[in-house]
């Protein structure tokens, strides 16, 4: 069968399945100019099915935030071009990109990055006020994701009074506050213990199943990397060995 003929088995749910919500082409990033300028990114090129989860790995300095934070419309590259589902980051503008980090993209840091005086439904509902939802649909929809995430019993605790990994899952629910289509999670293990940090990566993984999510995350620890659908590594801001998770060395 050549490439043009539709697939017998293809339905629009397989076809949408198929479809690359991120593609990376030819992306170049350099901080400074000059002698002094730093190249974090030297031409890389890959594509983010729908619903996959794609562990980005690569040494200290190898580029992965610079990478995330690109797809994540959070700067603009120096060269190439970064579409999310079909839209071309550089044809919008500071709102259109704060339309798109608010509405379509959660974010999950190595760090928790959660308010501290507000409770963990507060924290939940903080993208939800950005979206103007009225308070009792915000309430109900941070208990909703509380639960999701195994804490139901906490949401009025706040930060201080959690455990790192319960911190963890609080900003997971609070990435997924607004249906987003996709997940950035930069080393969201990385203060974590092992075993939190697996099941903060098995509740990211069953979150991609269930809620049709796309995860992007940047992760040293091999124990994450095997529960991810494929491996993008970079090495020195290139792609070294793009590729199916599939467990062969
Ligand atoms: N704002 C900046 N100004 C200048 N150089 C920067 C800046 N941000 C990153 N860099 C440089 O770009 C390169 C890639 O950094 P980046 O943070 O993307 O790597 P990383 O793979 O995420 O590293 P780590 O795992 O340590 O977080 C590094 O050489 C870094 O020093």
């Amino acid at each position: 069968m050549t490439q043009n003929q539709p697939s017998p088995t293809a339905t629009p749910e397989r076809e949408a399945a198929g479809t690359p919500i991120v593609v990376v082409d030819d992306v170049h990033h350099s901080f400074g100019s000059g002698p002094q300028a730093v190249h974090a990114l030297r031409g890389v090129s890959f594509e983010i099915r729908r619903g996959e989860l794609i562990a980005l790995r690569g040494r200290s300095g190898s580029g992965k935030t610079t990478l995330l934070n690109l797809v994540g419309g959070l700067g603009t590259p120096t060269g190439g071009r970064i579409t999310v589902d079909g839209t071309d980051l550089a044809s919008l503008g500071e709102t259109g990109l704060l339309a798109l980090r608010r509405d379509r993209i959660g974010f999950v840091f190595q760090s928790f990055g959660l308010i501290p005086v507000l409770t963990a439904a507060e924290n939940v509902g903080v993208p939800m006020r950005l979206r103007r939802l009225p308070a009792k649909e915000r309430e109900e929809r941070a208990r909703t994701l509380l639960a999701l995430v195994g804490l139901a019993d906490h949401a009025e605790q706040r930060p201080g009074e959690l455990s790192g990994g319960q911190q963890q899952r609080v900003a997971v629910a609070r990435a997924l506050a607004n249906d987003p289509d996709l997940i950035i999670a930069d080393e969201p293990t990385g203060q974590l213990d092992l075993e939190t940090g697996r099941s903060i990566m098995e509740l990211l993984r069953a979150v991609v199943r269930g809620k049709d999510v796309t995860v992007l995350v940047a992760t040293h620890d091999p124990n994450l990397i095997e529960l991810a659908d494929r491996v993008v590594e970079l090495r020195d801001g290139r792609i070294v060995e793009p590729g199916a998770n599939d467990g062969t060395p």
